[in-house]
């Protein structure tokens, strides 16, 4: 058992690492940290829990302790998540990483750095050997790895078996994103009941450069981005969980619908490693009228994309509709998964 920490534990993602991690096979969660508001007091009492579950017992006994590296707490800790919010990630992850840490984190500070890796591990897990450049650069014994913007795992999930197979030219993607994407406080309920919210801060900038990132190649030095361009127009929607998106891909080669559903049906590249995280990730739905959010977000325990309505376009090739549960799939289960794969094929 690896012992982790979790860095942002009472927030909303950090709610949902602490409902994937409480009862894990591979790590042992010892430490939970989060504000000064927070350290001292006990879980239950710092916390406001907002899942359905309720918070396991042992875990609401613990005690928060301070965001810092150097606190006793995380002494034989080796692994924390960080569901920190990202102007806080920028400057806490790397002292994290400085202590020897590695940093599996959620947050947008260093998606984009050009060390760091941006891993969806069905995609290009080849991109963990970044990790030693980034050490050399930074002179740390640590890491950070990240996992993408939550409507970015769901577009490059789908994307991935096309491009393997067809090539791609041109993706345009239309998202109608839950409300539990922006945390708690982020969208008042006076702005979102009866109402559709056109924009999303700096959600279609991510989208269209963090998936070019993640479908480039590591060429043993640096990851080149994948040559085709990304449109994306972003949307919040009233649903609680499970982010929807409209795509259209035009590919290089042919592709009638149905050799989509295939690629896509068949995609399933880390199904012989046994880890616990994993779910086969795009399950392909037949019927008109799926995916839907309240009906489909559970699917794979909130780890797969659900994808319906794969169809033919006159200006692209193929359009489709997937699913994502966000807060799952889309960040504390994207962690997870990350770090079970790096454990039991990199460490
Ligand atoms: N990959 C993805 O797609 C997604 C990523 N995210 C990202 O995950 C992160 C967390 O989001 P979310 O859970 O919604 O945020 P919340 O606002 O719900 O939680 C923030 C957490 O950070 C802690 N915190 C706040 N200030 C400090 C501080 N000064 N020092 C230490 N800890 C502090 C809070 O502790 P306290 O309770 O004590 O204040 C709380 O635990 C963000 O970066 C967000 O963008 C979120 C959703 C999806
Ligand atoms: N912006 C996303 C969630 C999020 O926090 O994204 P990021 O991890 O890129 O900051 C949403 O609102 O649904």
């Amino acid at each position: 058992m690896i012992k982790v920490g979790v860095l942002g534990a009472t927030g909303m993602v950090g709610q949902r690492f602490i409902q994937m991690l409480a009862d894990h096979p591979m790590f042992e969660l010892e430490v939970l940290a989060a504000s000064p508001r927070s350290a001292g007091k006990k879980y239950k009492d710092a916390a406001y829990w907002y899942q359905a579950e309720p918070i396991p017992e042992e875990i609401g006994e613990m005690v928060v302790v301070p965001t810092d590296p150097r606190h006793e707490a995380f002494k034989d800790v080796d692994i924390v998540f960080s569901a920190l919010p990202a102007d806080l990630a920028r400057e806490i992850e790397p002292a994290f990483a400085k202590e020897g840490k590695l940093v599996f984190s959620n947050a947008s500070a260093m998606r984009m750095e050009k060390d760091v890796p941006l891993i969806v591990p069905e995609v290009n897990e080849e991109h963990f050997k970044l990790i030693e450049i980034q050490r050399e650069n930074r002179k740390w014994d640590g890491a950070i790895v990240t996992n993408p913007n939550c409507s970015t795992i769901c577009l490059v999930i789908t994307l991935k078996p096309i491009l393997d197979k067809f090539g791609i030219e041109a993706v345009n993607v239309t998202t109608l994103q839950a409300v539990s994407g922006a945390g708690y406080d982020g969208v008042p309920s006076m702005a979102i009941i009866d109402n559709v919210i056109p924009y999303i801060k700096n959600e279609e900038e991510k989208m269209q450069t963090e998936s070019l990132k993640i479908l480039g190649e590591f060429d043993g030095s640096e990851v080149k981005f994948a040559d085709f361009k990304v449109g994306a127009s972003c949307n919040r929607i009233c649903v609680i969980d499970g982010h929807v998106e409209s795509i259209f891909v035009k590919t290089k080669e042919p592709a009638e619908p149905e050799d989509i559903k295939e690629v896509m049906d068949k995609f399933d590249p880390l199904k012989d490693l046994d880890l616990p995280t994993y779910a086969k990730p795009i399950v392909v739905k037949e019927e008109p009228d799926r995916p839907q959010p309240r009906l489909d977000r559970n699917e794979g325990n909130g780890m797969s994309i659900v994808v319906g309505r794969i169809r033919k376009d006159p200006i692209f090739t193929v359009k489709y509709t997937a699913l994502e549960h966000n807060t799952i799939r889309g960040a504390a289960g994207a962690s997870v998964l990350n770090a079970e794969l790096f454990v039991k094929k990199y460490l």
